[in-house]
């Protein structure tokens, strides 16, 4: 799905109303009906408190459209103008109107946050009061008042975006944020959704269909792509029936050290497990009994050291090489990396030590292979762009980064970002209970044994990222968050590849479909 930028949406409503003919009144009816119809399923008429909080601009018009239709339907409804400014939009006023046609019980017009009503936790709130034209901070009172809805405990609905949120700045007052158990976003979810510093503001989110134009929404080009099922589809390469294991690559997993043998065990098990014909491990000498009978499927070649590595030599020609899992930062193991980039032209994914050398010595950037990939975790990221502020300028040092360097870096997280250049690709998938040990060697095995079968890198991390938090998703039903550990995600990979042609489970019983007597 793609992730439009405020820009974008803008130029989505006006295209819209331009080719569809329709007024800019129209389209605000049409969005906020959809919002009544999401609320009127679900309540069924229940006679609930819902307190609608609109601000002045197109953002509060889609509330009094609401309210209007709430207000139509019978249901309990106040309406409340977030009075913030006086510069009111022509779609607000006009909407206003339409309200005081409908009801005697006129919106109540908030000029601080004295006139706060009071809200009891079984109440709903309805945030109508910002919307994605939010360009400075909310005053104060504002804020006070988004802090009365917090500790009102209320159910909070919030529409298009959490009141208070940029859609591309960072936060500058954490108080002065909606925090909605539930957004209903048009058109497109916001990036700020996905970002560790800012997805605690929506609890979950959804996206409403309104008919933008379909045209304008195929063609535009995002910086950003949520990743799920649908987008990786069409990545999948389906096997031919004469294949043999020839046909799907030979990976190489670099690493380990004494004491950290078995992350290159998982890193090579997930290679097979993800597709790859043949592995080899690469170890030091201490790692060779416990791969090879921990393994039997893997082939072994021992570097000369014993507790690290120290001279990378081989004489296989592996189709992807995976870098770094476990392998320590000796002086000799630094230099014997150095020499492997010199020589190396097999496509790279690099991890945790290897990230971590890179760090320590940027002059080996040049020598990596282009479109090398790095997985780095919060820590090593730091270490090889240096701080960053905030999630905004996070995203903007690693699009720079990768593409100063041409490289696919993936940015861990609750939500895996892959940035490539300027495109960045959010995974929908995965969950709390990977935060365990050994899941990143599992993720960099799986994103070697998919180049190795012919995936580009780009794809390969894209697919791999996707297919790593779906099996650890299918593994936490038999384990739970605690118990999930990263040999389960290998467990489950092949439960993961199936799962992309699962159909989906039928709707629910439809009456009308019953069979003939
Ligand atoms: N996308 C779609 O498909 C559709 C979108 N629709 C809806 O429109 C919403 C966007 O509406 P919007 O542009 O009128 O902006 P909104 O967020 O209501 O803000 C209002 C104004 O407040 C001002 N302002 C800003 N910050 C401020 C501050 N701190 N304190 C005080 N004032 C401040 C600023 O005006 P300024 O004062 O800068 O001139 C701003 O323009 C969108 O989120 C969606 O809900 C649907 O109706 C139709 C389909
Ligand atoms: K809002």
């Amino acid at each position: 799905m793609k992730v439009f930028s405020k820009e974008q949406i803008y130029e989505g409503d006006r295209l819209t109303t331009e080719r569809q003919e329709i007024s800019s009144t129209e389209l605000m009816e049409r969005a906020a009906t959809q919002i009544f119809n999401w609320m009127h399923l679900r309540m069924q008429g229940a006679q609930v408190p819902v307190h609608i909080f609109c601000g002045i601009g197109n953002n509060g018009g889609d509330g009094l459209v609401l309210a209007r239709q709430l207000v139509i339907h019978g249901y309990n409804v106040k309406t409340y103008i977030v009075n913030y400014s006086e510069t009111r939009s022509k779609d607000f006023l006009i909407n206003y109107e339409r309200i005081k046609d409908t009801t005697k019980d006129w919106p109540v017009v908030l000029n601080s946050a004295e006139g706060f009503p009071e809200i009891y936790p079984d109440d709903i709130i309805v945030d109508a009061v910002f919307g994605i034209g939010l360009n400075r901070p909310p005053a104060d009172w504002v804020a006070d008042l988004f802090q009365k809805f917090k500790a009102s405990e209320a159910f909070t609905l919030s529409i298009d975006i959490p009141s208070g949120l940029y859609t591309d700045k960072p936060v500058e007052d954490e108080n002065a944020i909606v925090y909605a158990n539930y957004t209903l976003s048009f058109q497109s979810p916001k990036l700020v959704f996905f970002l560790p510093e800012t997805a605690k503001y929506t609890i979950q989110w959804e996206v409403l269909d309104i008919g933008i134009d379909r045209d304008y929404l195929t063609q535009t080009e995002t910086e950003v792509e949520l990743i799920s099922k649908f987008e990786v589809l069409p990545l999948y390469k389906p096997r031919q029936k004469f294949a043999h294991k020839g046909d799907f690559g030979h990976v190489l997993i670099i690493g380990g050290s004494f004491g950290k043998i078995g992350a290159v065990q998982l890193a090579s098990r997930s290679a097979l497990s993800s597709g790859a014909g043949l592995v080899t491990s690469y170890i030091p000498q201490c790692g060779y009994n416990s791969i090879q009978s921990s393994f039997p499927e893997a082939m072994v070649i021992c570097d000369d050291g014993d507790k690290a590595i120290k001279d990378i030599h081989f004489n296989i020609e592996p189709t992807a090489i995976g870098i770094g899992v476990g392998m320590g930062q000796a002086a000799d193991t630094i230099a014997a990396f150095e020499a492997f980039l010199k020589g190396n032209e097999s496509p790279l994914v690099l991890d945790a030590d290897a990230i971590n050398i890179l760090a320590k010595k940027k002059t080996l950037l040049k020598r990596l292979p282009q479109q090398s990939v790095i997985t780095p975790h919060p820590k090593e990221l730091e270490r090889l762009i240096g701080k960053w502020s905030d999630d905004f300028e996070k995203l903007e040092k690693v699009k720079a980064f990768s593409k100063a360097h041409d490289l696919i870096v993936l940015i861990k997280g609750a939500h895996s970002i892959t940035v490539y250049k300027e495109k960045q690709y959010i995974n929908t998938t995965g969950n709390p209970g990977m935060a365990t040990a050994g899941s990143g060697d599992v993720l960099t095995g799986i994103i070697t044994g998919l180049i190795a079968q012919g995936y580009e890198p780009l794809a390969a991390t894209i697919f791999g990222v996707y297919l790593h938090g779906k099996s650890a998703d299918i593994a936490l039903e038999d384990y739970g968050y605690q118990s999930l550990i990263a040999s389960h995600i290998i467990e489950t990979l092949g439960d993961a590849y199936m799962d992309l042609f699962k159909q989906p489970e039928p709707e629910e019983k439809q009456e009308e479909q019953e069979p003939e007597q």
